[in-house]
């Protein structure tokens, strides 16, 4: 679909923590998209794999043949940018099969596409469509999936090709959440890292109605990054429009961080019900994320952005939070972007479905509204979301100065995922003493680690929100299910992303004028401003995280480009505010363990 070459200069970047970073360099191995010259860059000590290493059959191409019955049209699951897939059935197995026949370009070299198959090969994970197998006879290059019957995001959520009701705000919560954990897979566990380069909705399959898991599909078209190894490599943008990150269009650059662009356009998908790009709209808001952008400064309007199908119901703050992660992963600078570790525990949170059912969404009728005319105002009634959230305004309203501070001091040398689980786990009591230590660390490595990956330091918070949660006698339905859970504020994603941006970008674009502006505004609204020593320009990280968001529009109003989107993140988590409640929800840093 929509793929289009574009060339330009590709930054060689050398890095010791580049998954980090999320900006490893590309490594080619796409085999329909590499060039003869790279194939000789890579040489063969670069070769990470080969057919001795590949965990996958090796299928013959009569056996593939009847399998599809002849590659028969009756058998075509459709037809993309790298070839044609079609649906078969192993003979001797009986096993169900989507089998892509690459186009022949740049897959002629078998080596090459044996490499690239026994990378991919390893790549497994529940909410990936893993390769079980591929033919390389003769000059025919063809790639075997599991067989995932099931309609495509795009076709779901977008496409009108279904009987099915439109997706309740759960279910677009949970397929993002299932999406996410496949990036993540991709990024964190596969290794060399996977850059899916061209994530949309279409590559999005998602499983029965019954259990919605989304399972990514495609990667293995992307290309995989494993270092420096093609750093000379030229750039190719095989993303689609609407989806590639502003850095990957303008200058072929290519990164986890592109991704995690990529994965943001589709959360406001499932957000708005729009299309990535839909020419049927008046030319304004014709781009989703054009559109989308000068909303994202004003969470007032974050109701009207939702889809109109969704007949206002959803939990307000779940929106807010949900417009708020897009906006963080739709950063212009990819160093700003979270990374999708830290996406997928905030969608995990979201994901949960609260024990009150939730009003389903309206179904498209004559009279109902079409896409994105204003919804009459139907407020989302959930007594779990607003009598006792209400409730517990006054414990939670103190407890969450408390939190914002923690947040701030906790934002630290990240760890790897595995680490992370180990550290989910720990105590309360080592938690307060890591904290002291991770501050004092903090202060020395300006929030970074020598890695330079500044992230979450997990079980400090976990401990300090189970106290919280534990003090707390009139908790929600919601927040009492969750209460054994480890938890952690979305706002540290915020202020974590605020920070990498502050660090890198921001501070040489900042006033400290305007820094102090800001801060002490937000100081004298709500007296619990915490400290912003951190970095000089992480104001928006220190004045957002305080418990009010009162005037910090106005504030931010000298703000331009990406860290506008920045603020405007902020604001969303802090417009979760209203009222008496806490600013922002904590999040469970796994629902795999709630459930
Ligand atoms: N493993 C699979 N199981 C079931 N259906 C599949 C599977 N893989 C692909 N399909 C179907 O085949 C269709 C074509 O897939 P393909 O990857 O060739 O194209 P695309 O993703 O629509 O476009 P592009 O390749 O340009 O991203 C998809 O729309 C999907 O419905």
């Amino acid at each position: 679909m929509n793929c289009f070459p574009c060339c330009g200069p590709q930054k060689n970047k050398q890095s010791n923590s580049k998954r980090e970073h999320g900006t490893t360099t590309p490594m080619e191995v796409t085999s329909a998209a590499k060039t003869p010259d790279m194939k000789k860059q890579r040489g063969d000590e670069q070769m990470q794999g080969d057919a001795t290493n590949i965990n996958a059959q090796n299928f013959t191409f009569r056996e593939l043949a009847t399998a599809t019955k002849n590659f028969r049209q009756e058998c075509l699951l459709g037809e993309g940018g790298f070839g044609r897939v079609y649906k078969g059935v192993i003979p001797a197995t009986g096993q169900a099969v989507a089998v892509k026949q690459l186009d022949r370009h740049g897959t002629e070299n078998s080596k090459d596409f044996l490499s690239e198959v026994a990378l991919l090969s390893h790549v497994h994970h529940d909410n990936l469509v893993n390769l079980i197998g591929y033919c390389a006879d003769g000059e025919q290059r063809l790639l075997v999936y599991e067989y995932y019957p099931a309609y495509t995001l795009e076709d779901r959520l977008l496409g009108n090709k279904t009987d099915e009701p439109p997706l309740n705000w759960f279910e677009r919560m949970k397929v993002a959440a299932g999406a996410s954990k496949g990036l993540e897979y991709l990024h964190d566990n596969a290794n060399p890292p996977v850059i899916f380069r061209d994530l949309k909705a279409v590559n999005v399959l998602l499983g029965t109605e019954a259990d919605l898991n989304a399972k990514l599909y495609d990667f293995g078209l992307a290309k995989l990054c494993g270092g420096d190894k093609m750093n000379n490599a030229p750039p190719r943008v095989m993303g689609t429009y609407g989806y590639c990150a502003p850095e990957y269009t303008r200058t072929g650059q290519v990164s986890l961080k592109s991704d995690v662009y990529s994965f943001g356009v589709i959360l406001l998908e499932l957000i708005t019900g729009r299309r990535a790009v839909d020419t049927t709209k008046p030319n304004e808001e014709q781009n989703l994320v054009s559109w989308a952008q000068p909303l994202f400064r004003d969470p007032k309007k974050y109701p009207d952005m939702a889809d109109p199908l969704l007949n206002k119901h959803f939990p307000e703050k779940d929106l807010n939070q949900a417009v708020a992660i897009a906006a963080m992963c739709l950063q212009e600078e990819p160093e700003a972007r979270p990374l999708i570790g830290d996406v997928v525990t905030a969608l995990s949170f979201l994901s949960t479905t609260p024990t009150e059912p939730i009003p389903p969404p309206s179904l498209p009728t004559a009279t109902s509204v079409s896409r994105h005319s204003t919804a009459t105002e139907s407020e989302y009634e959930s007594e779990s979301e607003s009598e006792s959230e209400g409730e517990t305004s006054d414990d939670e309203g103190t407890d969450h100065e408390e939190d914002n501070k923690t947040a701030q001091n906790h934002v630290a040398a990240s760890e790897k995922p595995q680490k992370r689980a180990t550290s989910k786990k720990s105590s309360r009591k080592s938690s307060t003493k890591s904290r002291n230590e991770t501050t004092s660390k903090d202060s020395a490595e300006g929030g970074a680690s020598s890695s330079g990956k500044t992230s979450i330091k997990w079980q400090s918070f976990v401990g300090n929100l189970s106290q919280k949660s534990n003090s707390s006698k009139k908790s929600s339905t919601r927040e009492k299910s969750q209460k054994s859970s480890k938890k952690i504020s979305i706002k540290e994603l915020s202020q974590k992303c605020s920070r990498k941006s502050s660090t890198k970008d921001l501070s040489h674009k900042s006033s400290r004028k305007s820094s102090a502006k800001v801060s002490s505004r937000m100081q004298s609204e709500d007296g619990s401003m915490n400290s912003s020593h951190r970095s000089g320009s992480s104001q928006y990280t220190s004045s957002s995280m305080s418990s009010s968001s009162r005037g910090s529009g106005s504030a931010h109003s000298d703000v331009k480009g990406s860290r506008r989107t920045g603020e405007s993140m902020r604001l969303a988590m802090e417009s979760g505010d209203e009222g008496s409640n806490p600013p922002f929800d904590r999040i469970s840093s796994s629902d795999s363990d709630r459930r």
